[in-house]
């Protein structure tokens, strides 16, 4: 089964690639289930924007269970992961924060860590991707790379690929899109408190 699949990978390298995680029509509903409303991503909680818009320049919407059932399914399916998780590994995950993704044509994202100032409690990472029929000739891979920056793995954002891995230990970058590209990028956060505040995601 692949959830212990999942596991045994997470346990022995800290990633995994679950191609087909979702069939063609349960991803073909949750692309029709995204509202119109993107807006500029911005990096963690920081306010700079402009510094933001020459690192990664795709447009985000927060996942929120009233966009529709296929969204309800996927976060259900992410609850499942967070429980199988915690139960194996004692990472004490308390919840999940996801968003929608778009990637324009000449869209990127440059070599990052998601676990950063700002976003320390985020422990694990999934990605998931809704494109397609998605060729080469459209770019837009995952590189993913080890904590000594070397590049373990090119990954196309294929239908139905969820990716997963540990936050603190695998930087990553989105290469420059030649197509419009639409993801799920979420984060599986411990409890934490910031600035004096609770830090729950909204
Ligand atoms: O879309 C991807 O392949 C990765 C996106 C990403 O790294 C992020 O949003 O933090
Ligand atoms: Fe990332």
């Amino acid at each position: 089964m692949s959830l212990d699949k999942l596991m045994t990978a997470i346990a022995e390298q800290g990633w995994y690639v679950w191609d087909d995680f979702l069939t063609a029509q349960q991803v073909h509903e949750l692309r029709e289930t995204i509202p119109a409303d993107w807006h500029k991503a911005k990096i963690g909680r920081s306010d700079d924007a402009h510094r933001d818009v020459e690192r990664r320049s795709d447009k985000i919407q927060w996942l929120k269970a009233d966009m529709g059932l296929p969204v309800m399914d996927y976060l259900e399916r992410m609850e499942q992961i967070r429980l199988h998780v915690n139960r194996e590994f004692f990472l004490g995950l308390f919840e999940y924060e996801a968003h929608f993704a778009k990637y324009e044509a000449g869209d990127f994202y440059e070599k990052h860590y998601d676990s950063f100032q700002g976003n320390t409690n985020r422990r694990l990472t999934t990605v998931f991707y809704l494109n397609e029929n998605w060729t080469a000739e459209n770019g837009g891979e995952l590189k993913l790379y080890d904590n000594k920056d070397r590049l373990i793995d090119t990954l196309a954002p294929r239908a139905g690929r969820l990716i997963v891995f540990l936050s603190e230990d695998f930087p990553h970058e989105v290469c420059v899109s030649h197509a419009q590209r639409y993801s799920i990028a979420g984060w599986f956060r411990i409890n934490g408190v910031t600035e004096d505040r609770l830090d729950i995601a909204r």
